[in-house]
């Protein structure tokens, strides 16, 4: 523990240092999904499973939002939840991760059912809903950081997969488009929050945490991804079996 705080500027290279480490970019199931090395039935699995966080992103910042203090951030914080849920029926990321749920294949009602959703997701993707309600508002800006790092993996995420998979294309991916500029914006508003409140040494060693736990929430699902559909295939009781029954 350092008993001396840093500068707003370390405090960043801090932060930069924990996603340069722990993102999900490094793990080996995004490897094997970037590197076209999957079968259809895993891309399927994790478009799946993904669409379990997609769909609690909304919940999760609206209960940040209404932990705001003051009108200005209301403001800031609720374009994230428009981006998620559109202004309209058909418009909105979760639609648009709908659509790429349909261009794999799968059954729209099905995908929005969760019936098929492993445990493992579930758990961690409600664990990051709990951590945002439950724990003090600097911390639950801080655990939406790791969208700092997402630019450089959409990136190489869409260029692999174009050129890795015959079942997709430029329209199945159309959600990460969007991301790409609205990830920067998020990330930057809440970079800038967290380097102006975060001023003590424990309010600083706490939005690092922070930022490891949502590092984390997003690794277990892949590695819950990987145990169940690449090695050693254990699916659980009637999560999504690959061409199989649902
Ligand atoms: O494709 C990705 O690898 C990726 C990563 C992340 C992230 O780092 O949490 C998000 C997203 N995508 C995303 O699409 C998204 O809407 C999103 C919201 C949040 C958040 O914590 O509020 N993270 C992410």
């Amino acid at each position: 523990m350092m008993n001396e705080a840093m500068s707003p500027d370390a405090l960043e290279a801090a932060l930069r240092d924990i996603g340069a480490r722990r993102y999900h970019n490094l793990h080996p199931f995004h490897k094997l999904l970037h590197g076209g090395e999957l079968n259809k039935g895993q891309v399927q699995a994790w478009a799946l499973n993904r669409y379990c966080y997609q769909a609690h992103i909304p919940a999760k910042d609206a209960t940040l939002m209404a932990r705001l203090p003051t009108a200005a951030l209301r403001r800031e914080w609720r374009r994230r939840i428009v981006d998620h849920d559109g202004e309209a029926e058909g418009d909105g990321g979760i639609e648009r991760w709908l659509g790429l749920c349909e261009g794999l294949g799968l059954d729209r009602g099905y995908v929005e059912s969760m019936r098929g959703i492993l445990p493992a997701t579930r758990f961690a993707v409600e664990a990051y809903v709990h951590f945002v309600r439950d724990q003090p508002l600097l911390e639950a800006i801080a655990s939406s950081l790791t969208e700092l790092f997402s630019p450089t993996i959409i990136s190489e995420r869409v260029s692999g997969m174009l050129a890795g998979y015959d079942f997709v294309d430029e329209a199945t991916l159309a959600y990460f488009n969007k991301r790409l500029t609205q990830a920067p914006r998020d990330s930057d508003f809440a970079l800038d929050y967290v380097k102006r409140h975060a001023v003590r040494p424990d309010q600083q060693q706490a939005v690092l945490a922070a930022l490891i736990f949502k590092c984390n929430v997003l690794w277990s699902q892949l590695d819950a991804l990987y145990f169940a559909y690449v090695e050693p295939g254990m699916i659980p009781p009637d999560a999504f079996t690959p061409d199989g029954a649902r």
